[in-house]
């Protein structure tokens, strides 16, 4: 893989918008890609995402477009769309023809229907295209405005993971590179479930001391699952892993934590998802982070009782009672 002077940017919501600004900054040649051509107009006309990022004006003239031809042959590909998207949009896509570098995966979820990673719906839609994965503690908003952030950039192959954390590095954008697309998709992926049970936490006022309670378990629950699915250690505890997870458990600027904040405080999932509102990936990998437990023989009692709230409307208090009323257990599996 040579150097990366291209990058096609394949979603035009917070993190797409953001993503191609980073790109921007670090010299690439970028193109964005939105299916809404009000939001391509904001973004050329205003330099203003004022849906996904009001507030900020950019200093970069990003290159903005409807057609996915305009973008499919660059260089590299970041795919910005909401997980549950990625199949539909790698076969838009392929139908191009036209895409023949890495694809870098930057949703934060897993297929529900199929349990997928999003690496492996790649294989199965692009074959041949090599997988990238960007994900850390990095909320758009901040990366948006050029605030100081560091994410981990896996790929298969070393050789790819540096050119990419070339082509996105600038001053306020600190990639690492790192060979463990699994790592870096399953630590992305859980944060978000565990968020959403950190947000009912506080919704519920339930205490600090209880929040970082529940950020540790389910640190263990992320590392245990982790590992039996085959990620690195080193990727567990690192930016995309632990880092991510603190971010977004402690933090209201997370939607996922936000989700949770709001069924902490009394609302049903299904009223919360039926109203619509901001993404919450974690929504959707709950259930599927459960099935993926029972595959790997893996206790994940958090993730359990979030899929509970979100597929019963189990009450906080209810799933309070379930969490604290489990059999007394070893911290790890070395006492
Ligand atoms: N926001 C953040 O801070 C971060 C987000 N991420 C991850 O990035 C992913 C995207 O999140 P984010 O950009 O924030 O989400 P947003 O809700 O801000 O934007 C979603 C974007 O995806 C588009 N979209 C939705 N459905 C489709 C579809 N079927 N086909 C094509 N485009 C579609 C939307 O288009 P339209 O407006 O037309 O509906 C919109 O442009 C998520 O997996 C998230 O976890 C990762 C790190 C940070
Ligand atoms: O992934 C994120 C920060 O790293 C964004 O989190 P939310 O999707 O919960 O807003």
């Amino acid at each position: 893989m040579g150097a990366i002077r291209t990058i096609g940017v394949i979603g035009g919501g917070a993190w797409g918008t953001a993503l191609a600004l980073t790109a921007a900054r670090s010299g690439s040649d970028v193109r964005l890609w939105a299916r809404d051509p009000g939001i391509v107009s904001d973004i050329r006309s205003r330099r203003q995402n004022s849906r996904y990022l009001p507030g900020i004006t950019f200093d970069e003239d990003l290159n903005a477009t409807t057609s996915l031809e305009d973008v499919a042959g660059a260089d590299a590909l970041l795919l910005v769309t909401p997980a549950q998207t990625t199949r539909a949009m790698l076969a838009a896509l392929k139908k191009t023809g036209r895409a023949q570098g890495p694809v870098v995966l930057c949703a934060k979820g897993i297929e529900q229907t199929s349990g997928k990673l999003l690496s492996k719906v790649l294989s199965e839609e692009l074959p041949g295209a090599e997988a990238a994965v960007l994900s850390g503690p990095s909320f758009a908003d901040d990366v948006a405005r050029g605030l100081p952030t560091a994410v981990t950039v896996a790929a298969s192959s070393a050789k790819t993971a540096l050119s990419l954390c070339e082509s996105m590095q600038s001053p306020c954008f600190r990639p690492y590179a790192s060979i463990d697309i699994l790592g870096a998709q399953i630590g992305g992926a859980l944060k978000n479930v565990l968020a959403i049970a950190c947000g009912a936490v506080v919704g519920r006022k339930l205490g600090a001391s209880a929040q970082a309670a529940l950020t540790a378990r389910g640190f263990a629950e992320l590392s245990r699952l982790g590992t039996a699915m085959g990620a690195q250690s080193e990727t567990l505890t690192g930016l995309s892993g632990l880092g991510d997870l603190v971010l977004t458990c402690s933090s209201s600027q997370s939607r996922n934590f936000s989700f949770g904040l709001r069924l902490g405080e009394g609302f049903m999932a299904s009223e919360l998802i039926s109203a619509g509102g901001k993404l919450a990936e974690g929504a959707y990998s709950a259930r599927v982070a459960v099935k993926l437990g029972q595959k790997h023989d893996i206790d994940v009692p958090i993730c359990e009782t979030v899929a509970r709230m979100i597929d019963e409307d189990l009450s906080i208090d209810d799933a309070l009672n379930t969490l604290m009323a489990r059999p007394l257990k070893p911290e790890s599996e070395v006492v």
